[in-house]
């Protein structure tokens, strides 16, 4: 004032009124000049600022409510200006990044994402902005503690009180924990829980990426189809959880062979497929690839596996696919895929087989025979033959039953053929009790008219290991009035294989009836001694690919003597089946089999024709 300035003396003036009310006072003071500048005086003016300090402070206390809002949650709280540069962090993103303020404004914050999300945070962000939009996006933010959390950011406009865009407010929540159980839930839903591998829904999956790869970029691919040889073995004998280990390490096996990006999963069981990418763009250098690989996971599957001291020996068979630009069907690939799995295994197992346009005429011819061949039990286009079996010289013994299928168009069909498919499709099971119930209905006709003659039925595995099959054939001897000891039951030794002890039992209780058991294809496969001995059997027959070529082949000749000896040791039947030549009977006899049964002696004929024959 002395120097003649105006001077604003204090704004907290609170000033009680007349009738009690607080008013906030402002005042300053002005200096009184006279004529020659001295100083004479003041002026004092009081304004009553009531309204504009309550405003101020309404202000400063929302701001503050806002203010512990925003820091009061687990959410990282932060706004960024028109520009994107971030202006404000609340406290917990603060605390979470570790970071001071300073360090983080503008895009300073960036250097804790990491860095192979930015491009996908920016590209989000971008877009948002391009049209003042909303956006989210999930990223790795580095922690205090200098690990990356995953969290889930989620922005708006942010608009001034004229409702002018001008930059964005939002809000990160850590979502590592759900990101975790999301991971979880899709290992589970996408993998086999035994071995870790992609399952079948993955695989497919993949496989379709695969194809669309192939289609694109005109290279191959492939597809192995894998199953373990007598894997169902080791399990029925060393039970499941040996199993498991086996399967185990069979999956580590394969992993460790393939390259990275290639994927091995596990369709079930004891099946595996194999997916290769990127194979060379000629078929034939791809295909070689693909055998090369089929290969080395063949030969790797061959080693033992070692467990607890026991060494357990596996094989697999593989089926090759080619992926190339005119496979367009993924179930297609699949199912030729398994189809050269099946041939790889039908052409003597542990080996490599490749799928060829050949094998699709197949496919596809068989698959019109399994149509026709549901219906032909239904429209009675079954017959059933038999061929006589003779003892000794010319002493007629009984007759083995053998069905045939009259197709309507194809003709007669060989069982070789059709027997297999009925198999797979279950249709064998009803089948083959209608060959029984037709044999014991003949053995019962040749009861009645005083002919102790014996059928032989061949019972197929499926049938044979059928929950009822007991019953059945208990059920059809009643209803058709044969004597069991009239009927022979064929069995081949595959049906031994799969599970020897269900297999023995059902076997012994169809024994106590009175039934015979022969043993069909001797020394094709597997059979021992060991158990030949354990089962209730009668007769052993000789395979027609033994007798074919003896007495000429030495090594045949020899094996048909070791399977009578065989016999004879275990004091069974023999018969000999395929004889086609007096010689091939000669030598037979000599070396001591009992029985023969062939087209030197009788050619097969519907049963009704052969019945007439035999009641003369
Ligand atoms: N080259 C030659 N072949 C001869 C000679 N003698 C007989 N055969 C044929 O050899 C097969 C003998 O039957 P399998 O080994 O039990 O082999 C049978 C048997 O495993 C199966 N099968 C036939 N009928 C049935 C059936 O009712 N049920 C089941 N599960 N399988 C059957 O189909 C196979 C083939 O039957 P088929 O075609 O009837 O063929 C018959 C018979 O016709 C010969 O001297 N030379």
């Amino acid at each position: 004032m002395r120097e003649g300035r105006t001077v604003g003396l204090s704004n907290h003036v609170v000033l009680i009124t007349a009738d009690g009310q607080r008013r906030h006072v402002a005042d300053s003071a002005a200096p009184i000049r006279d004529a020659r500048g001295d100083v004479q005086g003041a002026v004092l003016v009081f304004r009553d600022v009531t309204e504009a300090y309550l405003m101020r402070k309404a202000l400063a206390d929302s701001e503050q409510h806002f203010r512990s809002l925003a820091n009061a949650g687990l959410a990282l709280i932060w706004t960024a200006d028109a520009r994107g540069d971030r202006d404000y962090f609340n406290e917990p993103w603060l605390a979470f990044t570790g970071q001071p303020f300073e360090a983080q404004r503008g895009d300073g914050w960036l250097q804790g994402m990491h860095p192979e999300d930015r491009l996908a945070w920016r590209a989000a962000f971008e877009a948002a902005a391009r049209v003042q939009g909303d956006y989210r996006v999930e990223y790795r933010l580095r922690h205090a503690d200098g690990d990356y959390r995953w969290v889930l950011e989620q922005a708006r406009p942010r608009r001034d009180s004229d409702g002018l865009f001008i930059g964005y407010v939002g809000h990160c929540l850590d979502v590592t924990h759900e990101k975790a159980a999301d991971a979880e839930i899709e290992r589970l839903a996408y993998h086999d829980a035994l071995t870790g591998l992609p399952n079948r829904v993955l695989f497919r999956d993949r496989l379709e990426q695969a194809l669309a790869h192939v289609h694109r970029s005109g290279r191959h691919g492939a597809v192995l189809f894998l199953d373990l040889d007598q894997f169902k073995r080791i399990n029925d004998v060393y039970g499941h959880s040996l199993g498991d280990v086996v399967l185990v390490e069979m999956a580590q096996r394969l992993r460790g062979l393939l390259r990275e990006g290639d994927t091995v999963a596990r369709l079930g069981g004891d099946e595996f497929v194999v997916l290769l990418g990127d194979l060379a763009g000629e078929a034939e250098t791809a295909a070689a690839q693909a055998m090369n690989v089929a290969e080395k996971v063949r030969a790797s599957i061959e080693q033992p596996v070692w467990h607890e001291g026991l060494s357990l020996m596996l094989a697999t068979s593989i089926g090759v696919r080619l992926l190339s630009r005119d496979v367009e069907d993924i179930d297609d690939v699949m199912r030729t895929a398994d189809m050269a799995m099946y041939r790889a295994k039908a052409e003597g197992r542990n080996r490599v087989a490749f799928f060829e346009a050949a094998m699709q005429a197949s496919l596809l011819h068989r698959y019109e025979l399994e149509q026709d061949l549901r219906a032909a039990l239904r429209l009675g286009q079954f017959e059933l033959w038999v061929q006589a079996q003779f003892e000794g010289g010319a002493k007629m013994n009984g007759a083995e039953a053998l069905v045939r299928w009259r197709h309507p168009v194809r003709g007669l069909v060989s069982p070789a053929e059709f027997i297999p498919i009925a198999e797979e499709t279950g249709l064998i099971v009803p089948l083959g009790a209608w060959v029984l119930r037709s044999a014991c209905e003949a053995i019962r006709a040749l009861q009645g008219a005083g002919r102790s003659l014996r059928i032989s039925v061949n019972v197929s595995a499926r049938q044979f290991l059928e929950h009822d099959f007991i019953a059945q054939v208990r059920e059809i001897l009643e209803q058709s009035g044969a004597d069991p000891s009239r009927l022979t039951l064929e069995l081949t030794e595959s049906v031994l294989i799969d599970s020897f002890d269900v297999v023995a039992g059902r076997m012994r209780e169809l024994h106590a009836l009175g039934i015979r058991f022969s043993l069909d294809d001797f020394g094709t496969g597997y059979s021992s001694l060991a158990y030949l001995k354990r089962l209730p059997l009668s007769e052993l027959k000789i395979d027609r690919s033994f007798v074919r070529d003896v007495p000429a082949d030495p090594e045949d000749a020899a094996l048909v003597e070791g399977i009578i000896a065989v016999a004879h040791l275990l004091h069974l039947d023999v018969v000999a089946e395929g004889v086609e030549t007096p010689e091939q009977q000669q030598f037979l006899r000599a070396a001591g089999c009992g029985s023969f049964q062939g087209f030197l002696l009788h050619r097969p004929q519907p049963i009704d024709d052969w019945l007439k024959d035999v009641f003369g």
